[in-house]
């Protein structure tokens, strides 16, 4: 498989702060590839290095067999970069605004295609500012990729889009993929990147902490977990369990995250039925990347 973008020990301080820690990973073409992480973990750092906007300290970069800090010109020929609602006037019309960009380029073909694909055609006379943000970002989406570009850089497209906003997102980002674009998303939505990225690199105080498809990711560390209620069971009995790798307690809520579920299930059950314990809404439930996350962040913190 071809990459496109490799990243090897790429590291960024802002005085005291290690925004970025030596950060390695390829994106293959075609993938759709998340950085993710939760505020302050460096996702905005890493992807704007990429985009050759912030120079790295360490490290080098390589996107397109170009060195993005230093080809910038000959870069942004190739590449788009979603720019924030904000940039962009707000007496502006759509149609303006597609025109002014398309202006900015050679390469324009696309226009009329995109218009079509985003389903512009019915905003291109209304002003920015009365779009919807779900609007606002298929616009902003549109002037990225005006130029075909290889690959399309999104750092939070969804941030602030109401849930139904969020899935056309996703489906737009899909329709750019299956043209073949690739595209290096970040996002603090663990579900967006669980249903829309091939890939994602999960980084966390500037450190990349696991990188892998998110159904792998999932896989790999155990996060299913068995759910149930109860105002009789103690936390350090579950805790005790065999296979049992970790407890989690909101007032009689309790998730137990285990290795084995089907015999931790049998040790609970049994258990209850021998002490008379109460259980209600017990359910085998699949963990999320969220849950991964949780799990992350709770070793950070124990660690
Ligand atoms: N220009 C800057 N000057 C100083 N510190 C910065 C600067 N930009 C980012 N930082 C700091 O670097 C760290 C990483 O920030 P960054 O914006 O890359 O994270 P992020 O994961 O994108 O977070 P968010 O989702 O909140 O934007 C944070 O501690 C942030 O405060």
């Amino acid at each position: 498989m071809e990459h496109v973008i490799t990243v090897e020990h790429l590291s960024k301080t802002y005085g005291d702060t290690k925004a970025v820690q030596d950060i390695s990973f390829s994106v293959k073409k075609g993938e759709i590839f998340g950085i993710i992480g939760p505020n302050g973990a460096g996702k905005t750092t890493t992807i704007e290095m990429l985009e050759g906007i912030r120079k790295p300290d360490n490290g080098t970069i390589d996107v397109l067999g170009l060195v993005p800090n230093k080809q910038l010109r000959e870069l942004n020929k190739r590449i788009g970069v979603q720019f924030q609602a904000t940039s962009i006037q707000n007496k502006m019309k759509v149609k303006e605004a597609l025109d002014l960009f398309a202006s900015f380029y050679k390469k324009t073909t696309q226009k009329d295609h995109l218009i079509e694909l985003l389903g512009l055609k019915e905003k291109l006379n209304v002003n920015f500012e009365d779009l919807s943000g779900g609007w606002k970002q298929r616009v902003t989406l549109a002037l990225a990729t005006l130029h075909e570009p290889e690959i399309v850089f999104l750092d939070e497209p969804s941030m602030g889009l109401d849930p139904h906003a969020r899935r056309e997102m996703w489906s737009m980002i899909k329709l750019l993929k299956d043209q073949g674009c690739t595209i290096v998303i970040t996002t603090h939505y663990m579900e967006e990147a669980e249903k829309l990225c091939d890939r994602v690199a999960m980084i966390y105080g500037g450190q990349l902490k696991a990188l892998n498809t998110p159904q792998e990711l999932l896989n790999e560390m155990s996060v299913n977990y068995l759910s149930f209620e109860s105002e009789e069971i103690e936390y350090d009995y579950l805790l005790s369990l065999p296979d049992v790798l970790r407890v989690e307690q909101e007032s009689n809520h309790f998730k137990v995250f285990s290795d084995d579920q089907q015999t931790t299930a049998y040790h609970i059950f049994k258990y209850c039925h021998e002490k008379e314990v109460t259980l209600n809404h017990f359910k085998f439930e699949k963990g999320t990347l969220d849950d991964l996350f949780v799990h992350y962040l709770e070793k950070e913190q124990t660690a």
